[in-house]
């Protein structure tokens, strides 16, 4: 039998949301950081700068950074980790892969770059000090056996830090639905040529996990001490979670 999923809001099998998902990423790595700073008004700075200070990062530790996209975070990382430490930059997508290990080179910083999913980590068990997904579990097919995947290659006592879209607070709720639904797509066809990946987005963030969902799908994947910080009334929001 087949299995099916989610893409956006339309039912899908497993196998289209993989194609689907890769077709969206390919199509808007040269854009995604313009589009980023646009749609977020530069929020999307703000919230990796507070993922950057809970991730506490001290020279010589060994990071992973998962669906690295254009690598905003693992430049940071590797920053703080210095010449001693290890910072992978890994994404499925070799378009965003590229524009990320470009970026992260011309800031004169060297990290190991590698095309991988999330969903079957080529690492050791008990490995990473610390592991990191932005904006990224989202697009997963199986975000429990993804999660699973972070906390194996986790060191006792490491963190996953998952920084994501999420559910805003009550009040918000009509002028981000009007912002997601129209604005967005707007942007994007006017920058990116690309609506449909844009309105991709709007949906895919109303179909993720909540705050407590989430929270919940980490502790059962194994994580303690899992927190979520809200980030924009609910636009985003950090989740945190440590391997004992
Ligand atoms: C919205 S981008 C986020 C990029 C970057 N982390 C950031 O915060 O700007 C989402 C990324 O998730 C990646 N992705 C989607 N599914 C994945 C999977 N199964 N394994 C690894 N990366 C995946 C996509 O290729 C894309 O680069």
């Amino acid at each position: 039998m087949t299995n099916t999923t989610h893409f956006g809001y339309k039912t899908v099998t497993e196998e289209e949301k993989v194609h689907k998902v890769a077709e969206v990423f390919h199509s808007v790595a040269a854009k995604y950081d313009v589009m980023n700073d646009l749609m977020s008004a530069g929020m999307h700075r703000l919230w990796k700068a507070f993922t950057i200070g809970q991730a506490a990062i001290r020279p010589g530790f060994k990071v992973l950074d998962i669906a690295g996209g254009t690598g905003d975070l693992a430049k940071a990382f590797a920053k703080r980790a210095g010449p001693t430490g290890e910072v992978w930059l890994t994404d499925i997508n070799e378009s965003m892969l590229r524009v990320g290990r470009d970026r992260v080179l011309n800031t004169g910083i060297s990290t190991p770059t590698l095309l991988c999913d999330a969903e079957k980590l080529p690492f050791p068990d008990n490995y990473f000090d610390r592991v990191s997904v932005a904006f990224g579990l989202r697009n997963m097919t199986h975000k429990d056996v993804a999660l699973s995947e972070m906390r194996r290659v986790l060191k006792p006592g490491g963190k996953l830090l998952v920084l994501e879209f999420s559910k805003v607070c009550e009040q918000l709720k009509k002028p981000y639905d009007v912002y997601s639904f129209s604005v967005l797509p707007w942007l994007g066809k006017k920058i990116a040529n690309d609506a449909e990946s844009y309105r991709y987005l709007a949906e895919s963030i109303r179909m993720h996990p909540d705050q407590d969902t989430l929270k919940q799908m980490m502790q059962d994947a194994g994580l303690s001490r899992v927190q979520y910080f809200n980030l924009t009334a609910g636009v985003a929001a950090l989740h945190t979670g440590i391997k004992l």
